[in-house]
């Protein structure tokens, strides 16, 4: 039963939150009745829906060298570098892309971390995560990090299957670890690894609880990192817990008293909500959102940190003093240098976000291009609108299509005159004079173009499928 008490600084009669307390059950609940394995897990309601609180300030953490690089080959230490200091760029001062985290396990890893370091940059602050070993805290401390994610797994799928280990056992261990960090003077922040397959009220609030006395003891802040593990969260009003997104941040500012600020979401792709939930978790209280570029990150992948720099600035109204066009020479460097393939689709970055091929709507967009364009693409992002070739249009409008498609700039840009235009522009009347209506697709452009600009593919062969 939850407790009514006078609140004399309010003067009203309140309803204080229920104190939760730590379930230690002898055997796992691996939630059988949501999570099936042999089936799809279900989506369950409970119809209670929560509050929205949104914070008065909301941020994005990148996780680009932690969970990022634990899903491709490393990066160098230059590549690290060079993606640290394009971050900086995105960021421009204004605080939105706040901190960036670091393994600190090898020699390579401290060395980027002592180079991103050496930058000084307020903006994104250099984070570490470390396993959760007492020695660590020395290294972090020598590193002069103030602040390191800890592994903290909360489900019983890892507690008792993974760690095997009781509840009590598994919460004193990560209690001690915390301890430690905070003798040290360094910020925990603990990673709530499959939280949305969890025991809210029999782990979760309690474990938080308890957080939250170590951090009142030590005057220090104890952050709470809800990781979406498995991608399974879900933000519908109304879901169930574990899986409600809203949830889980309500029940964590409600009923274990985190400050929004040190409450943090991660995301992961598997069910194609790490987006929508990211900004749930915004939206009911968490302050920040952890993302990688490009989502890159386990399996199907992190919350792309390009995607909610626009859904901040779309919940906002403002970039602040972001420079948005450096997402694009983020993908640019990811594409060339490298050698990652951006899906040609991928919202901002992929290279036909803003493509259109159909004859009507490139009719559309040579009257206004506002007609079919998501926003001034080529301002914000820095990436005109691609348009479909069709029998209209003509050496100028080939010329228009590669430019625009291979983002050639200054002399690097085709000229109409250019006589592989032309042999282009033969091969697109041929197929009009057989009889066709359709427009021109990219994909068969690009062959053309293939034979004869091959140079041109040389330069962008990871966008070729
Ligand atoms: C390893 C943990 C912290 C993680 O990244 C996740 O849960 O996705």
């Amino acid at each position: 039963m939850a407790r009514v008490e006078f609140n004399p600084k309010t003067n009203l009669i309140e309803q204080a939150a229920y104190k939760y307390s730590l379930q230690d059950v002898p055997e796992p609940n691996l939630y059988r009745e949501i999570f099936p394995y042999t089936e799809i897990p279900k989506i369950a309601f409970n119809h209670r829906h929560v509050p929205m609180f949104v914070p008065d300030e909301i941020w994005i953490t990148d996780t680009t060298f932690r969970d990022g690089q634990q899903a491709r080959s490393p990066y160098t230490v230059e590549q690290i570098v060079r993606l640290y200091d394009y971050l900086h760029e995105l960021d421009n001062d204004s605080g939105v892309i706040r901190q960036t985290e670091f393994f600190l396990y090898s020699k390579k890893d401290r060395e980027a971390v002592i180079k991103c370091m050496e930058r000084g940059y307020r903006y994104p602050e250099v984070t570490s995560w470390i396993r959760a070993r007492k020695e660590d805290f020395q290294l972090v401390k020598e590193m002069g990090i103030k602040e390191t994610g800890i592994l903290v797994s909360c489900s019983d799928y890892h507690i008792f299957k993974k760690l095997n280990m009781t509840r009590k056992q598994a919460m004193e261990m990560y209690l001690s670890i915390v301890e430690a960090a905070l003798e040290n003077g360094i910020i925990p922040r603990c990673h709530f690894e499959d939280i949305t397959r969890a025991d809210f009220y029999g782990f979760v609030v309690p474990f938080a609880n308890e957080l939250m006395k170590l951090a009142r003891q030590a005057n220090m802040p104890v952050k709470i990192r809800a990781c979406d593990t498995l991608g399974l969260g879900v933000s519908y009003p109304g879901v169930a817990l574990p899986r409600s997104v809203q949830g889980i941040i309500y029940g964590l500012r409600h009923y274990a008293e985190v400050p929004s600020e040190w409450l943090e979401w991660h995301g992961h792709n598997d069910f194609y909500k790490a987006v929508v939930n990211s900004g749930t978790a915004w939206l009911y209280g968490a302050s920040a959102v952890n993302c990688s570029l490009l989502g890159i990150g386990e399996r199907t992948g992190n919350t792309p940190l390009e995607a909610m720099v626009i859904e901040y600035a779309q919940l906002r109204g403002t970039t602040k003093n972001m420079r948005l066009e450096v997402i694009t020479e983020i993908a640019d460097y990811f594409e060339k240098e490298l050698d990652y393939e951006i899906p040609p689709r991928t919202p901002f970055v992929g290279r036909a976000f803003n493509a259109t091929r159909a004859g009507i709507h490139a009719d559309g967009i040579l009257k206004d291009e506002e007609i079919y364009n998501i926003f001034d693409t080529k301002k914000i992002l820095n990436r005109p609108i691609v348009i479909a070739v069709d029998a209209h249009s003509g050496l100028a409008g080939i010329a228009a299509w590669i430019n625009t498609y291979f983002r050639l700039e200054g002399d690097q840009k085709i000229d109409k005159r250019d006589p592989r235009v032309a042999k282009i522009k033969e091969w697109v009347d041929k197929e009009y004079e057989n009889g066709r209506t359709t427009v021109i697709g990219d994909d068969e452009l690009e062959m053309v173009v293939r034979e004869v600009m091959p140079e041109l593919f040389r330069m962008h062969e990871s966008r070729v499928k």
